[in-house]
């Protein structure tokens, strides 16, 4: 049946990129686990994963975990760029500009500052893993979860342990840009819409990630609101599959796959929980080799590299001494 549309095309963001449409299936149609294993984005519904939790919201939040010190990112602008810059090198770190910054404080200040923002204010997002300082309505909460499904679907699917469980909580508007992780994951939408664009790792030559150096390591280069095509020629070629989900949906992320995540614009803020999970292991090696291990193995020589070579200078030319004319 037509379901009734809560958001209109005029609060997602236009980039320039082609995109197709991920596809929505019930929780127990067999597609889903077939996507899934197939390492394919695919939107769940009806897996009343977070039923028990489709009334959080910050009023909510206050009441059950203002003991728990909550991660909150300001940015100047609508982007939270990711950034880990602890394991990066002495020399890098200096010349790093952190585009936004961390503060540490309780759901009540945060709902505070929500609900007082106004226009020209720095924006929040709170980032928090879910953990035992969270008080006992949330942890009832979260052991109503439909933890059976979502065990026998890591089951099935030989996925690792679950790692983590990140508590977010965005202004409507903000956007995470376009990178990929190393873990599988299942992000559950709570309140609010969100927008994913996202590209598999066979398009990682569009995507121009940041040296694994780099404090935006799996960070895409591009800035989809303003492309460099000189610098970035190939993100032209790139197609993206664009996934919105609203409360009680579940997208899932395939590992290393990219996405782009944005809360819709005039949609109020957005709650979300995601389900992490470390890949499973690789069971026979089959040739040609899948896009994600070409990207694995990519990061292995990069790291490799810069551990011989020192300077990360030096790891372009000799690439290009190694390739051109030789293997091109
Ligand atoms: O779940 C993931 O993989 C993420 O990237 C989360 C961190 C930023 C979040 C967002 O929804 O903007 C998503
Ligand atoms: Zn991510």
């Amino acid at each position: 049946m037509e379901e009734r549309r809560v958001w209109d095309e005029t609060q997602l963001r236009k980039y320039d990129v082609p995109l197709v449409y991920v596809p929505k299936y019930r929780y127990d149609d067999p597609k889903v686990q077939e996507l899934i294993s197939a390492n394919k984005p695919v939107i769940i519904t009806g897996s009343e994963l977070v039923a028990s939790a489709l009334n959080w919201d910050v009023d909510y939040l206050k009441e059950h975990m203002n003991n728990s010190n909550c991660t909150v990112i300001f940015s100047k602008n609508h982007k939270f760029k990711y950034f880990d810059d602890k394991s990066v090198r002495p020399d890098v770190k200096a010349k790093f500009v952190p585009p936004t910054r961390k503060v540490g404080m309780k759901m009540a200040e945060f709902a505070k500052r929500l609900r007082e923002w106004k226009k020209g204010d720095e924006r929040l997002y709170l980032q928090q893993m879910l953990n035992n300082t969270v008080g006992p309505g949330i942890v009832h909460d979260f052991l109503r979860f439909h933890w059976d499904w979502i065990n026998s679907l890591q089951k099935n699917m030989s996925w690792g342990p679950l790692t983590s469980n990140l508590l977010l909580i965005a202004m409507e508007g903000n956007v995470t840009p376009c990178h990929y992780d190393e873990q599988q994951n299942l992000f559950a939408q709570i309140r609010g819409f969100k927008r994913f664009i996202m590209f598999p790792p066979e398009q990682f030559e569009c995507l121009y990630p940041y040296p694994v150096y780099h404090p935006h390591d799996r960070q895409s280069q591009v800035d989809f609101e303003r492309p460099d095509y000189m610098k970035f020629p190939k993100f032209k070629g790139a197609v993206g599959h664009e996934a919105v989900i609203g409360p009680g949906d579940v997208l899932y992320i395939p590992i290393y796959w990219w996405h782009h995540v944005e809360s819709l614009m005039r949609g109020g803020y957005t709650v979300s929980v995601n389900f992490w999970y470390k890949a499973g292991p690789t069971e026979k090696i089959e040739y040609p080799l899948k896009g994600y291990q070409k990207v694995a193995i990519m990061r292995n020589v990069e790291k490799m590299l810069l551990e011989a070579l020192h300077d990360p200078q030096e790891l372009g030319p000799l690439l290009r001494a190694l390739v051109l004319g030789r293997y091109t």
